[in-house]
């Protein structure tokens, strides 16, 4: 099909211009030709789901059929489905059987109706449901099977959930004949590999081609606070949704309009304190977890689609069900579980394309745990143990040690969070330059920048410019409140004496070294990781490029 037919049933039936990149066009050409498998693994927000909703529509006398592990995301695209009058038919576990049958019976009719069928990952082993794959691949009824938001396996490779992936390996096997679809948003080489693994898809881009799109998303903006006194954090959260949501929406007409923010929370009861802490703080907010009534859950979902609420306190799960356009802001009340699981977290922000912040809150006692004799403990537990079931175990909880250890050094470490991400899931190496906390302190950080800073000190002179340093630094630590931007700033800034003074003069040099020291030693703030590699210390082409 060329191009211009593509776009006029994008048109017709989407009601979109154009495609939203190169790449959603390509994939959509590819998997029209229907001769090979694709995977299709784009950030959020860039229509990965157009990827196969086109395609299906196009080849209308047939059906797909679409396999997801989470209910709330089957059910906003078939909402959206039905909204475009698409026939289209859900069976999850908590179909009834009557229903079950009415649907099955409809899909091996001769007048069959229904274009779509969701289902869950749960309905692949049922044997009514491989019925109905047999019965749609020999009336050549069947255009696609699509397998879509895989990333979520992520989590559950190692656990449950890894049992209806077989089964799903076994239909795969068995319908060779037919194209199938993997959707995932970014994702790792592991579970690509996994993917590949479980479904018997070869590495062989003649029998599988893959498009993806790198995961850097230039809109969104990350920074990390640390928070080592107990109870500051509500007012600097406070502070953070003002400037960034209640001062935007201002300048709004109707709720629906206004930016919206999300709240991810270790547990239930931390939304329930959370929302109890900022509501009497003023702010527009409400608890979303898996622990309501099922009413109160959609009644606080529709209110925050609708804008009454500004923001949700929600649990990892319940927070990814959220489907919403115009999240401005995106807060981690604690260290997020592993790095894939805060990249899908956090890129609920700005999926409209529009800037957003992504921003972790985080107390000491939160990395403490993950220090490197837990590690060493927690590896020894899996030799000392003998069932297969404690080496499970055992295993199990050294592999969520890991992940929240990699969480740690995210948050921190030295290197560029854009960057990080990019690294984690293989991508090119890129700079974000001014798009998270680290990288801004260079280009154009609280005090102005490298060249800023260098001005400012030919100007004032370096005794002044110290005195101004420390004294910025001062009214940090009064307000209890030092981000690691804050300390990076300051350190940035020792490092600009250090590179000033050229070592021709040791005096000032050593006058940088002493104010560079009393801070530190005065700091809430765990800098040990951070000065170990401070460009203070090791002022070499090494550390400078970590910086970045
Ligand atoms: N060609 C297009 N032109 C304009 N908008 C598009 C196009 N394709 C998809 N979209 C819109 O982009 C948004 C994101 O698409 P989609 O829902 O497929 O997201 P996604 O990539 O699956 O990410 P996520 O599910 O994480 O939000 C949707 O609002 C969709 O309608």
């Amino acid at each position: 099909m060329d191009d211009e037919s593509l776009l006029k049933y994008l048109r017709h039936y989407f009601h979109h211009s154009d495609f939203k990149n190169e790449t959603q066009k390509d994939a959509i050409l590819t998997i029209l030709k229907r001769n090979t498998d694709v995977i299709v693994s784009f950030p959020s927000g860039y229509g990965r789901t157009m990827c196969y909703q086109l395609p299906s529509l196009i080849y209308l006398k047939r059906m797909t059929i679409v396999i997801i592990p989470l209910v709330a995301r089957i059910m906003d695209q078939v909402n959206s489905l039905k909204s475009m009058e698409i026939h289209t038919e859900v069976i999850t576990t908590l179909t009834t059987t009557s229903e079950k049958m009415r649907i099955y019976g409809d899909l091996q009719s001769e007048l069959r109706k229904c274009h779509f069928l969701y289902v869950t990952t749960d309905q692949a082993p049922t044997s009514a449901f491989k019925q109905l794959l047999s019965h749609l691949v020999q009336t050549n009824n069947l255009s696609y099977i699509v397998v879509d938001e895989t990333h979520c396996e992520n989590q559950w490779i190692y656990g449950q959930k890894n049992n209806d992936y077989h089964s799903l390996g076994m239909l795969r096997k068995k319908y060779k004949e037919i194209p199938w679809i993997v959707v995932t948003a970014t994702a790792g080489v592991d579970v690509v590999d996994f993917l590949r693994s479980v479904l018997y898809i070869k590495d062989d881009p003649k029998t599988c081609v893959r498009f993806s799109i790198p995961c850097y998303r230039p809109n969104l903006f990350y920074d990390v606070v640390q928070d080592n006194t107990n109870g500051v954090s509500v007012p600097h959260l406070k502070k953070f949704i003002d400037e960034y949501l209640t001062e935007e929406n201002l300048s709004l007409g109707s709720d629906s309009e206004r930016s919206s923010g999300l709240i991810f929370c270790k547990t239930r009861e931390v939304t329930e304190h959370l929302v109890k802490d900022l509501k009497q703080n003023g702010i527009s907010i409400a608890a979303y977890h898996a622990g309501l009534e099922e009413a109160d859950r959609s009644s606080v979902k529709d209110l925050f689609m609708k804008g009454h609420y500004q923001l949700l306190a929600v649990t990892s799960i319940s927070g990814m069900e959220i489907k919403k356009a115009n999240i401005r802001l995106v807060v981690h009340w604690g260290l997020p579980s592993s790095v894939s699981a805060y990249y899908y977290e956090s890129g609920q922000a700005g999926k409209d394309g529009n800037p957003a912040r992504c921003r972790i809150y985080l107390t000491k006692r939160a990395t403490s745990y993950y220090n490197p004799k837990n590690e060493s403990m927690l590896a020894a537990a899996i030799n000392s143990v003998d069932s297969i079931e404690q080496i499970q175990n055992s295993a199990k909880s050294f592999l969520v040690f890991l992940h929240s250890r990699y969480m740690k050094d995210f948050c921190e470490g030295l290197k560029c969070r854009h960057r990080f991400f990019s690294e984690y899931f293989g991508d090119e190496r890129m700079e974000c330059i001014d798009k998270c906390d680290i990288c801004s302190i260079v280009s154009h950080g609280f005090y102005g920048g490298r060249s800023a800073i260098r001005l400012e000190m030919l100007q004032m002179g370096m005794n002044t410019y110290i005195k101004n340093i420390c004294s910025k630094y001062h009214e940090l630590q009064k307000n209890n409140m030092l981000t690691t931007t804050d300390a990076l700033n300051i350190m940035k800034v020792c490092d600009e004496f250090v590179k000033a003074n050229n070592s021709n003069n040791s005096e000032a040099t050593l006058t940088t070294f002493n104010a560079y020291e009393k801070m530190m030693k005065v700091s809430n703030v765990d800098v040990e990781s951070l000065s170990s590699s401070s460009p203070v210390k090791n002022n070499d082409k090494k550390d400078e490029d970590q910086l970045h």
